[in-house]
């Protein structure tokens, strides 16, 4: 029997990650071959008209798993009844922006998003906040909208943690696909901290530890580091433009693994509210390693956390803590 279609809530969908994504949620790459959806695009009066050319190329694509498109500027008709949404929408960091100005305006974006999520998003719909400040902006959409579950709020570190993936698989020159189990603790930001404490790589006998193949040490404390904290600002150095392509296929890895699952013995990480594990405060919104199973996400318990790690996942909670302060005052 054919499945109930899931919608899917994209904001900021005529933007750049936008683009990339959403023929990869309507051919099946976040969902599945066999589940079909409904998507609502949302963005701004000023990009109505390249929305509309979005949905022109969806009908054109004659797409089979697309049981129907709203494309819209209006954020209550975007938000009614979605199971899943993706927080694109803002204004993105160019080459010259400062942090702290993207925050204020994205913001307050958040807040109102929240209100028409809270008020008319299906009860159990799942939030993945992809715009930056992204932690932030998930922790101000989690307080307006209180009657989402917390545990539905997440931001996104996934683009993250599959870069890590990227950088030790070319310096090792060994294959994405064999490592597992890298951690981004923190903000996604220049604090994140991408620990390869825990990672593990497959060989002819079995896993063995990263750190036992990588004779450099002195890499994975600090080129490895600075490289993946840098990162985004490389791409936006290069490009012109911040990452698309790769945030895109991210976001479609958190949602598909936080429905379908991680798999055994694997965990990623995803922005999620602190419960105090590993003394982070309480409430933030901070990634952390989980396992994902039956729709639920659970953080990963009982990791040896070292001097290091200590003091680079306190650095990264710290900057956290200072951006809600700056976020609660930009919206008094
Ligand atoms: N978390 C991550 O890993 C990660 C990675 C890359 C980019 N990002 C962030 O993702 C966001 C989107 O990036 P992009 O490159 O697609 O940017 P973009 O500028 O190409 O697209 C953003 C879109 O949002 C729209 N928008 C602005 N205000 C809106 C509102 N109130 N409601 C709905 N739509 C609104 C804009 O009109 C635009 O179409 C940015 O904030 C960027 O910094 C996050
Ligand atoms: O906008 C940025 O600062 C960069 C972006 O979040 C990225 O990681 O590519």
């Amino acid at each position: 029997m054919a499945k109930i279609p899931v919608t899917v809530l994209v904001t900021g969908a005529a933007g750049q990650i936008g683009d990339a994504i959403v023929p990869m949620i309507a051919r099946g790459i976040m969902l599945g071959p066999d589940q079909p959806v409904i998507l609502h695009l949302l963005d701004i009066e000023q990009a109505a008209e390249s929305l509309h050319g979005i949905r022109m190329e969806l009908t054109d694509a004659a797409l089979p798993l697309l049981k129907g498109v709203v494309a819209t500027t209006d954020i209550v008709e975007a938000c009614k009844d979605v199971n899943i949404a993706v927080m694109l929408g803002g204004s993105p960091r160019k080459e010259i922006t400062l942090r702290k100005h993207m925050l204020s305006t994205n913001v307050s974006i958040y807040k109102a998003q929240a209100l028409a999520l809270e008020e008319h998003a299906a009860a159990d719909c799942k939030v993945l906040v992809v715009a930056n400040p992204a932690n932030t902006n998930a922790l101000i959409l989690k307080q307006f909208a209180p009657s989402i579950p917390k545990k539905n709020i997440t931001c996104l570190t996934r683009l993250d943690h599959n870069r890590a993936l990227g950088q030790i698989a070319e310096r090792l020159k060994i294959h994405v696909s064999d490592i597992k189990n890298v951690i981004i603790w923190g903000n996604h930001s220049t604090t994140q901290y991408p620990d390869v404490n825990h990672v593990t790589f497959t060989t002819r006998n079995g896993e063995r530890p990263i750190r036992e193949h990588v004779a450099d040490n002195h890499w994975l404390k600090t080129e490895f580091i600075t490289t993946m904290q840098q990162r985004g600002v490389a791409i936006i150095k290069a490009r012109k433009a911040s990452s698309a392509f790769s945030a895109a296929t991210a976001a479609c890895d958190h949602i598909r693994d936080w429905v379908f699952g991680t798999p055994k013995g694997t965990w990623v990480s995803m922005g999620v509210y602190s419960n105090g594990s590993y003394g982070i405060p309480p409430g933030l919104i901070y990634s952390f390693p989980v396992k994902c199973e039956k729709g639920k996400w659970s953080i990963v318990q009982g990791l040896k956390i070292d001097e290091f790690s200590r003091a680079m996942m306190d650095a990264t909670a710290k900057e956290l803590i200072e951006e809600e302060s700056l976020a609660k005052s930009c919206l008094e």
